[in-house]
């Protein structure tokens, strides 16, 4: 039963990839008299399943004097002798023989390459392909599952902190790899990862691990549809003196650019449909509508890009900023342009402006945008005063993966890794610190959090996070370090997605627990190793400070306190989890 549904969908698949094939075959069938149906799945049979022997016996010559009537036949001649049958006749018997082996050529050629088309499809055999049996196994998986899809008309929920996560379907060069599907979506808000693994005897199974966010966007949602979920609930909160903020985060590659700045179509880009632009369409029309349209708002952008510990003005052909902090602690960026746009269409250009600069500038453009974040602000101000309203922060990250990646031997690389790994840490505690209001928010730990730190604090900020995964089994991976990350942002319980799984035992759900949490504890040492680097750094210039003639000993006081403070905040956290990760495993021992 499994066979024939899977062998039915596949039918299906190759039949609307392949419908001139379809065409081409089946007419070709039908004057070889072989069973006739319209059903797509013998269609199919028809097309792959047909011998070549068969397929091939009806000969060009055949077919023209078998037809009844001949479109371009010559008219018979009265005259006797030899009755002139064809125009063929005319030709000598080598230039025939020569348009058989032409025509047996190209019928051989197309067959091979239904053949591969069919394999691609349905997975090759396991000598060829080496995902053939988790594939197998995947699609059993999934037979046990009822689907219920994010549907466009579903509720938009109101939270302070989003988390959502958005699938992008296999590419060509993943396909063409013979790659397998190792994601599942089965609802709006839950996803299962089937990872790939082997026993110590070698025996091939799956590792299928839940997760649950806000929502969960499958590969067939379009970018209009994940910022109806996502950012455009945060919209109104900068028209009430509130900070927004979205971040795409994923690896290299899982879609934030076409997800923020809009979709590729080849090597363009529709900026049109991208988070930037609608952010922006939707800013107009709140401004045109009561009761924002009497607050006389003025709307300014700007777009700038931190790379490493740098950043860089994207409306200004890459000048440097520099990021200060001045004496209320109050981060400013000196130098960034801010234009005044007055119409979607000059935010358009601003977009594009900068999406451009971001990636021209580079020798390798893919790589280096994917160790930058980019940041694009849409920013209210009074007009009369230019007092700050509010501002829309959209941000597309860094790949995490280059936060990972220590191999490189090149040193700056290595640093480049290190400051996106310090970013993204940051990022994620600052979040955290946002959704428990009042905990220690570590913004200083990184030029992002410390630039975006009126985001995380205040009762009016609203933050939703996207991580981007690829689907690929190849990348699996980095999309659990993906789906880990986000799930640490927001922890939502993942509950069981269907009665079938509930039969995972109790034991596997502890293994699991007790990874989930070495994994959290090993995450959580490292930026506490981070921040007591941070923190001797603060001491000693602190303690060097207090040796100047006439330092003030309040401030000395007061800014040491608060340094102390953030430390016992750092080692308090670290201390429960290391305590909770003990207990843990001294229950189970
Ligand atoms: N949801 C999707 N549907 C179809 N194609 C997608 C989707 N997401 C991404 N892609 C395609 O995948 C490719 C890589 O996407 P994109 O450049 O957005 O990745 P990225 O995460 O921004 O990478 P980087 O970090 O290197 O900038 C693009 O060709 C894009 O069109």
């Amino acid at each position: 039963m499994f066979f024939n549904k899977y062998f039915y969908q596949a039918d299906n698949r190759v039949g609307k990839m392949f419908p001139y094939v379809l065409q081409e075959k089946e007419s070709t069938a039908t004057k070889n008299s072989i069973e006739e149906t319209n059903s797509p799945r013998q269609k199919c049979r028809k097309t792959f399943a047909t011998p070549p022997q068969t397929r091939n016996s009806l000969t060009y010559r055949e077919a023209v004097l078998d037809s009844p009537s001949p479109p371009d036949s010559p008219p018979k001649s009265p005259k006797k002798g030899p009755r002139r049958e064809s125009i063929f006749d005319f030709k000598s018997e080598a230039a025939k023989k020569v348009e058989l082996i032409a025509k047996s050529r190209d019928e051989r050629r197309q067959r091979q390459a239904d053949e591969k088309a069919f394999r691609d499809q349905m997975g090759a055999p396991e000598q060829h392909n080496p995902y053939y049996e988790f594939s197998r196994m995947i699609s059993e998986f999934k037979s046990t599952l009822e689907f219920h899809p994010l549907k466009d008309s579903d509720p938009v929920i109101e939270n302070q902190i989003t988390v959502c996560v958005r699938k992008r379907p296999l590419n060509n060069k993943e396909k063409n790899r013979s790659e397998v599907d190792v994601i599942t979506v089965p609802t709006k808000n839950q996803l299962i990862v089937h990872e790939p693994k082997h026993k110590v005897d070698l025996t091939k199974y799956l590792d299928n691990q839940q997760f649950r966010f806000d929502y969960v966007f499958d590969e067939t949602c379009t970018n209009e549809t994940v910022y109806k979920f996502t950012a455009q609930p945060l919209v109104k909160t900068i028209f009430e003196g509130g900070m927004a903020t979205c971040f795409a985060y994923g690896q290299t590659g899982s879609g934030k650019t076409h997800t923020m700045g809009g979709e590729f179509k080849g090597k363009q880009q529709n900026f049109r449909n991208g988070i930037y632009a609608l952010v922006a369409t939707d800013v107009y029309k709140f401004l045109s509508r009561p009761p924002y349209k009497d607050k006389n708002l003025v709307v300014s952008a700007s777009f700038f890009e931190i790379y490493g510990k740098l950043a860089f003005d994207l409306l200004a052909k890459k000048q440097r900023l520099k990021v200060l902090e001045d004496g209320k602690q109050v981060v400013q960026v000196v130098g960034l342009t801010e234009r005044a746009v007055s119409k979607v269409d000059d935010i358009m250009d601003l977009i594009k402006k900068g999406s451009l600069e971001r990636t021209s500038g580079q020798t390798s453009a893919n790589s280096n945008s994917s160790r930058s974040h980019a940041v694009f602000q849409i920013i209210l101000r009074r007009a009369s005063s230019k007092q700050l309203e509010g501002k829309f922060s959209l941000i597309d990250l860094a790949g995490n993966e280059r936060g990972a990646d220590n191999s490189k031997s090149n040193k700056q690389t290595r640093q480049e890794g290190a400051d996106i790994n310090k970013s993204l840490l940051a990022l994620k505690e600052c979040i955290r610190a946002l959704g428990k209001k009042g905990k220690h928010c570590p913004f200083r730990e990184s030029i992002l959090t410390k630039i975006l730190r009126d985001s995380f604090i205040g009762e009016k900020s609203r933050t939703c996070m996207i991580a981007l995964i690829s689907s690929s089994v190849g990348s699996v991976d980095h999309t659990l370090n993906t789906l880990r990350y986000a799930d640490r942002v927001k922890e939502l319980v993942a509950n069981d997605f269907s009665e079938a799984n509930s039969g995972e035992s109790e034991e596997s759900q502890n293994e699991n627990d007790v990874v989930s949490l070495e994994w959290d504890l090993l995450e959580n040492s490292k930026n506490v190793i981070d921040s007591c680097v941070y923190f001797h750094k603060m001491a000693c210039q602190l303690y060097d400070n207090s040796k100047q003639v006439g330092y003030s000993k309040y401030e000395f006081a007061k800014n040491w306190k608060n340094l102390l403070r953030e430390m016992i905040d750092v080692q308090r956290v670290a201390y429960i989890k290391a305590s909770e990760f003990c207990e843990m495993l001294e229950d189970e021992a």
